[in-house]
């Protein structure tokens, strides 16, 4: 059962209100930001009995849950912290769940530790990479190919419509990589200069198939059609259970006004009844596994159509939301 969203700590809505505003974004960074909550939520409680706290992480998990669709490893982490929630006091429950979420978050940093030293080795000496958006995981292998001592370069894309390549430009340059900013619209005309292209995932199906930031499915067709391979650093918290049973990943559309603002609209059509001007914004799209070379996990590299051995490995199959444990 869930309880409602008064025993839910104001932290824990805030932190939700941060993802869905995309104040905290990034898969891996959301993933974090859900178990510290839970952590949070533990700690504070004022629950009265065992089923009193149980009920209150269930509904601080959904509340974290209900912020943006797309990106499995934000329910991938709130499963984990509360199949560690256990015991029979609210002081033992609270305990083994703060314990989780510290375990699940010291995971996430060491896998994506470990991806990165995997993912770098694909990249040599000299060569250039082209990104899209901001991925802690892809920048990882970056960073983990420069402390081995090669010369990195990156052609980034800015990544319309909320430009997260700056993030990635300004990360890269503060490790001394130079960068050539593209919008865009640029980049197949810009592959010809690149060696790989590196995206991280916000969830990655069972038949391989990547689900990433809007952009990243045209990118890869076109650096297939330009012989540039396609590499994803995805750890295995972005692995989508549910996909095993046939589910497909929901795919956020956000507001027009990230795309379309309203002096833009207004500028447009002045008529504010104009209904007629549709501004869609979806914020992901999906990759087929035929135009991905590897995918970059911390238990290795795998061609996308192998990836449904290590998803049942780790995950089984399951359908159940996440307080549902
Ligand atoms: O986990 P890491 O590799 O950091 O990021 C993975 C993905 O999460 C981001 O989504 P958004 O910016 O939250 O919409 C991007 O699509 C990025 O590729």
């Amino acid at each position: 059962m869930v309880s409602d969203a008064s025993d839910v700590a104001p932290v824990v809505q805030s932190t939700a209100d941060d993802i869905a505003e995309m104040r905290i974004r990034g898969a891996a960074t959301i993933a974090d930001a859900a178990a510290e909550a839970l952590a949070t939520q533990a700690e504070l409680s004022d629950a009265s009995s065992p089923a009193a706290f149980r009920s209150q992480m269930h509904a601080a998990a959904k509340t974290v849950y209900e912020t943006r669709p797309t990106a499995v490893s934000l329910p991938n982490a709130l499963r984990y912290v509360l199949r560690e929630m256990d015991g029979d006091t609210v002081d033992e429950l609270r305990s083994s769940t703060i314990a989780g979420a510290e375990a699940f978050r010291r995971n996430l940093e060491r896998a994506q530790t470990t991806l990165g030293e995997i993912g770098a080795n694909r990249l040599r000496d000299g060569d250039v990479v082209m990104t899209h958006c901001h991925s802690t995981d892809a920048l990882a292998c970056i960073e983990a190919a420069l402390e081995a001592g090669k010369h990195i370069e990156a052609i980034v894309r800015e990544t319309r419509p909320r430009n997260q390549g700056h993030i990635t430009a300004r990360q890269l340059r503060e490790w001394g990589v130079p960068v050539t900013l593209i919008v865009d619209n640029a980049a197949r005309r810009y592959l010809n200069d690149a060696d790989h292209v590196l995206v991280g995932a916000d969830s990655i199906a069972a038949d391989g198939s990547v689900i990433n930031k809007i952009g990243t499915s045209g990118l890869a067709v076109n650096a297939r059609e330009r012989g540039v391979p396609v590499m994803v650093a995805a750890q295995t918290i972005k692995l989508h259970p549910d996909t095993l049973t046939g589910h497909t990943v929901a795919i956020e559309t956000r507001d027009e006004t990230e795309v379309l603002t309203p002096s833009e609209r207004n500028e447009i059509t002045p008529h504010e009844s104009d209904d007629e001007l549709t501004v869609e914004n979806p914020a992901f799209d999906v990759t087929p596994p035929r135009h991905v070379d590897a995918i970059v996990t911390e238990r290795g590299q795998f061609p996308p159509e192998s990836i449904v051995t290590l998803m049942r490995e780790l995950f089984g199959e399951t359908t159940r939301d996440p307080w549902e444990t």
